[in-house]
């Protein structure tokens, strides 16, 4: 198929949209086989189905490449505790937070947990989703951690989006080895983590480095057992504080640290040097009502590319739109409209480890999205609209 009569937004390069005004897109299968001026297209593409776009802007698909999005039971009591001044430390502390979640996962049937994160998960493909992100991380015993796994491989068989999983283990410590953080770890964290692997649920291993989960030494060592298993990393750091998780991402060629808040300007110069991403989650810091912003310049300066999330989960941040997301980036943090975008395309796709989505290039997988929309700024811009004509997932609309 020929798409044309579109404002195509490339994203080729990170320092501009890379707009063809007049563009047309040849999908090959599930591959864009070309693309570029309408008057320059191939004369092979030619003789193929034409579907005229109508002037609109096409962007690459969505990536969520941070999300809880697998999780039961919700946590709206939370809520009004923390709006009369519960900090969420003190909420996590009380055995609220995390902890209520788990009791709540470990309670719920597969079926449950697969159709509460359906609702979740279409709501995503409305906006234009074409790959999320799922963490484990409210089973923290091996049972619920390999169910919410196997939900999240699931998702994919039931809907057309892509699934990248991440085992979460190292998201909280469960009541029953409350104080007995390294014996968690030893007795549950890494042995589920092997039996995931085995099971092959797992691409990638994440941890949570603060003060009310686990510090940067037990963070390794779970690190330590996904680099014999040949598992890529990545580490929600520097949330809520430092203590070092950036750091220990830069030292273990981690794809991403998520939140960082807290990074400082050497964190950063680490990060920038050993190619982490930085992804940033304004839905947290909006929901918490945090007030250190990520050091987004400190990015740019030192070449750490930024991806953006919604990290929808039922506490810190119960968002499911990737589109406010973007407005809550630029709004929040000032990132840019071209950040943004970036943020959810071609970097997300980066923190995920995809190396073909994210950006519309000849070869790269034919994930599209069609918007109502005449600039690619009106994407970050609009606060709770979804301006999306159509999704092209695998090179069909
Ligand atoms: O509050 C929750 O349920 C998840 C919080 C979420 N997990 C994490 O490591 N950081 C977060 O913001
Ligand atoms: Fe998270």
């Amino acid at each position: 198929m020929l798409l044309t009569n579109a404002q195509i937004v490339t994203l080729q390069r990170d320092d501009d949209f890379g707009l063809i005004a007049d563009g047309a897109i040849a999908l090959d299968g599930d591959r864009i086989g070309w693309v570029g001026s309408a008057g320059d297209v191939p004369d092979v593409y030619r003789t193929h189905k034409i579907r005229d776009l109508g002037g609109r802007l096409v962007t690459p698909a969505l990536i969520d490449c941070h999300s809880h999005i697998v999780f039961g039971g919700n946590r709206a009591s939370e809520f009004e505790l923390r709006l009369n001044g519960a900090s969420y430390e003190e909420v996590a502390r009380a055995g609220g937070g995390i902890v209520s979640t788990v009791t709540a996962t470990r309670a719920a049937s597969t079926e449950t947990l697969l159709a509460d994160a359906l609702t979740r998960v279409d709501a995503m493909i409305a906006e234009g989703v074409t790959m999320i992100e799922v963490k484990s991380g409210y089973g923290l015993d091996c049972d619920t951690e390999l169910k919410m796994l196997r939900v999240a491989r699931q998702i994919a068989r039931v809907r057309p989006v892509d699934i990248k999983t991440s085992f979460l283990g190292a998201h909280a410590i469960p009541a029953e080895y409350m104080g007995k953080a390294d014996a968690y770890i030893d007795d549950v964290c890494i042995p589920t983590l092997r039996a995931a692997h085995a099971e092959g649920l797992v691409d990638a291993v994440d941890g949570f480095c603060e003060g009310i989960a686990f510090d940067a030494t037990q963070i390794a060592r779970v690190f330590d057992v996904a680099v014999e298993l040949g598992l890529p990393v990545k580490l929600h750091a520097e949330q809520l504080s430092n203590i070092g998780g950036a750091r220990l991402a830069a030292k273990y060629g981690a794809l991403s640290a998520d939140h960082v808040e807290y990074v400082t300007l050497a964190d950063a110069q680490a990060m920038g040097a050993a190619s982490v991403i930085a992804v940033v989650l304004p839905g947290a810091f909006y929901t918490l009502r945090e007030t250190q912003v990520p050091p987004i310049q400190a990015f740019r300066d030192n070449g750490v590319a930024m991806a953006l999330a919604t990290d929808c989960n039922p506490g810190s941040s119960p968002l499911v739109s990737p589109l406010l997301a973007m407005n809550m980036g630029c709004t929040l943090f000032h990132m840019t409209p071209l950040e943004a975008l970036l943020g959810v395309t071609a970097h997300a796709a980066a923190a995920l480890g995809e190396t073909d989505r994210g950006r519309i290039v000849t070869g790269a997988r034919a994930d599209l999205c069609v918007w109502h929309a005449g600039h690619p700024a009106e994407l970050s811009y609009r606060i709770g609209f979804n301006p999306l004509h159509s999704r092209i997932f695998r090179g069909s609309i």
